[in-house]
C-alpha cells in the first residue's frame, strides 16, 4: 500500500533496507530563496554564533553557510541511493521514518561542495576537536511525517567523550529541538536552506535532540551530518 506524498508521488511506506525513489516533485520545486545562486560556501566565521548550554554542552549556528542549496538538494534527491533506515538507533528504540545514506570515512561525497564543507569544518574546529570530521550521514525527511525522535548520538565515543557533530541542512526548514537529559527547558534551532549547526562538548551525552513531525505542509529536507571517526 502506498499513499501520496505532498508532491503527489507514491513513496511510502517503505520496507527497511529497500532502495526507494525520492519524491520526484521536489526536484522541480527548488527554494525561491536561493534559486539561481551559484553553489559555494559563504565565510564560516562571519555568521557563526555559539550558544553555551548546560553541563559542558554547546551549539554553534551559522545560518545560510551554503549558497545555492536548492541545487544541492536537487542533486542529492536524484543521485543519492536513499534507503529506508534499517536499525535501532542509539540508546533506545527510536522512531525513524526517513531515508538515509551513510558515506563512510574516505567515500567520495555526492556533491563536491560537501567535501569542501567537511574540509573547512575540520580546519575551523581543529584545535578544539583535535581530529578531523570523517564520515557523512545523509538523512532525507520527505515531508512533515518524517522525523527522528529524541536521542543523543551515543553509538561510539559520543557516549563517553566530548565530541562534535556538524549538521548542514538543505531544503525546507525543520526545527532541531534540543533538551537537557536531566530535565529543563528545551531549545529549537531552525535548520534548512544551507544552514549549519554544530553540536559540541558533552552535547551528545548530556543533551538529546530530535526533529519532530509537523502538520505544516513542508517539502523535503536533507540533513548532512559530519562526524569524526568512531562517533555515530
Ligand atoms: O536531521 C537532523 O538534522 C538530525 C539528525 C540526527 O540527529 C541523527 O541522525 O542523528
Ligand atoms: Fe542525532
Amino acid at each position: 500500500m502506498t499513499t501520496a506524498s505532498s508532491h503527489g508521488t507514491a513513496v511510502r511506506p517503505t520496507r527497511p533496507g529497500r532502495r526507494v525513489a525520492p519524491p520526484e516533485g521536489a526536484a522541480i520545486q527548488p527554494s525561491l530563496l536561493d534559486l539561481g545562486e551559484e553553489v559555494g560556501l559563504r565565510p564560516l566565521r562571519a555568521g557563526l554564533r555559539r550558544t553555551v548550554l548546560t553541563d559542558g554542552a554547546w551549539i554553534d549556528h551559522r545560518p545560510g553557510w551554503l549558497e545555492g542549496s536548492a541545487q544541492v538538494l536537487d542533486t542529492l534527491l536524484t543521485d543519492v541511493p536513499w534507503r529506508a533506515e534499517l536499525r535501532q538507533m542509539y540508546e533506545r528504540v527510536v522512531d525513524v521514518p526517513r531515508l538515509v545514506c551513510l558515506y563512510a570515512d574516505g567515500a567520495p561525497l555526492p556533491v563536491p561542495v560537501l567535501e569542501a564543507a567537511r574540509e573547512e569544518l575540520s580546519a575551523h574546529y581543529a584545535a578544539e576537536l583535535g581530529e578531523p570530521f570523517r564520515t557523512a550521514g545523509l538523512c532525507l525527511y520527505r515531508d512533515g511525517r518524517d522525523s527522528v525522535a529524541w536521542h543523543g548520538d551515543t553509538i561510539g565515543r559520543g557516549a563517553k567523550q566530548d565530541t562534535m557533530v556538524a549538521i548542514l541542512s538543505v531544503g525546507d526548514t525543520r526545527p532541531l529541538h534540543l533538551r537537557p537529559r536531566g530535565g529543563g527547558p528545551s531549545i529549537r534551532v531552525p535548520l534548512g536552506h544551507g544552514d549549519l549547526v554544530v553540536m559540541g562538548g558533552s552535547c551528545q551525552r548530556t543533551w538529546e535532540h530530535a526533529i519532530p513531525k509537523t502538520a505544516r505542509p513542508v517539502g523535503p529536507r536533507v540533513s548532512i551530518q559530519f562526524r569524526p571517526h568512531g562517533v555515530a
